[in-house]
């Protein structure tokens, strides 16, 4: 039996108009919607986040809660995130950390380098020695920097670009530890306090150059940090010689949020 024209003309109406909204919400998807983020946050512990508080269960590696990568991944709703930066890691620990990227990775922060240059006895030996002492051990510390260090950063990069070739690979560096000259009247002397921020712009000046040469993005927090260092007026982002000892020359949480997450949010989105 033929069906009437009117209720006919009626079903394609109904269909068109169905298969107009899936064609839209086909290309709303298409236009708006982006795979979740499958994301390994890599490195020592100003990834970690020794110094930021509430490190859970995570042992020795003391990985924070407050710490740049969880406050990323907490941001970003839908993120697959692996955290297994660890306390004290230098570049060949981060080599074994590369295990956990894959090729599904979409995104890999890490910050390494500072441990292979021997940021805790460049620290030890300023805080019990001369200024004279202290500038040699830094200047140690820089050639090590410019000679050696380079070529682990540019093996840990490439690992993980190997691995994971189509992940953002984001490289983040370490603040400037003070302000010199600045309001503290007791400590380190501004002589071994410029002599130890240089060392932190040797590692940057490397760090930026090695990053740039492996195809990943260098995040500079040192501007970040500029007023919150150690003997600024606010003193809120980093520890100085404190206890426990491991909390010393490390980021407290407000230095993780807007020394390390706030740039790297900047960087990245
Ligand atoms: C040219 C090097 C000069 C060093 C002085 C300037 C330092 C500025 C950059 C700081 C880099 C610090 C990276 C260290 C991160 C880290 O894992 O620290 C540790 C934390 C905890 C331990 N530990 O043993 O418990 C050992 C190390």
């Amino acid at each position: 039996m033929a069906v009437p024209a009117r209720i006919k003309a009626l079903s394609f109406t109904r269909l068109g108009a169905a298969l107009g909204v899936a064609v839209l919400a086909t290309l709303g998807l298409a236009g708006t919607a982006q795979a979740a983020t499958n994301y390994v946050a890599l490195g020592d512990s100003y990834s970690s986040g020794v110094g930021a508080g509430s490190y859970g269960n995570s042992g020795d590696c003391m990985r924070s809660a407050n710490a740049y990568p969880q406050l990323w991944a907490n941001a970003h709703a839908g993120t697959t995130f692996k955290f297994v930066a660890c306390s004290g890691a230098r570049t060949g620990d981060v080599l074994n950390q590369i295990a956990n990227v894959t090729s599904s990775t979409t995104l890999v922060t890490v910050s390494v380098g500072g441990n292979d240059a021997g940021f805790a006895d460049v620290m030890t030996t300023c805080t019990t020695g001369s200024d004279q002492t202290c500038i040699n051990r830094v200047n140690t510390a820089k050639t090590y920097v410019n000679n050696t260090l380079p070529g682990l950063l540019d093996n840990v990069y490439s690992k993980i670009k190997a691995k994971a070739p189509s992940a953002k690979l984001v490289v983040l560096g370490y603040p400037r530890f003070y302000t010199v000259p600045g309001s503290c009247s007791v400590g380190l002397s501004d002589t071994k306090r410029t002599a130890i921020n240089s060392g932190s712009d040797a590692l940057a000046s490397v760090l930026s150059a090695r990053a740039a040469a492996n195809g990943a993005k260098f995040v500079d927090v040192r501007p970040a940090f500029t007023g919150h260092n150690i003997c600024s007026s606010a003193d809120d982002y980093l520890h100085s010689l404190t206890w426990p000892i491991v909390n010393s020359y490390h980021p407290t949480a407000a230095g993780q949020r807007g020394g390390y997450y706030n740039p790297l949010v900047s960087a990245i989105g």
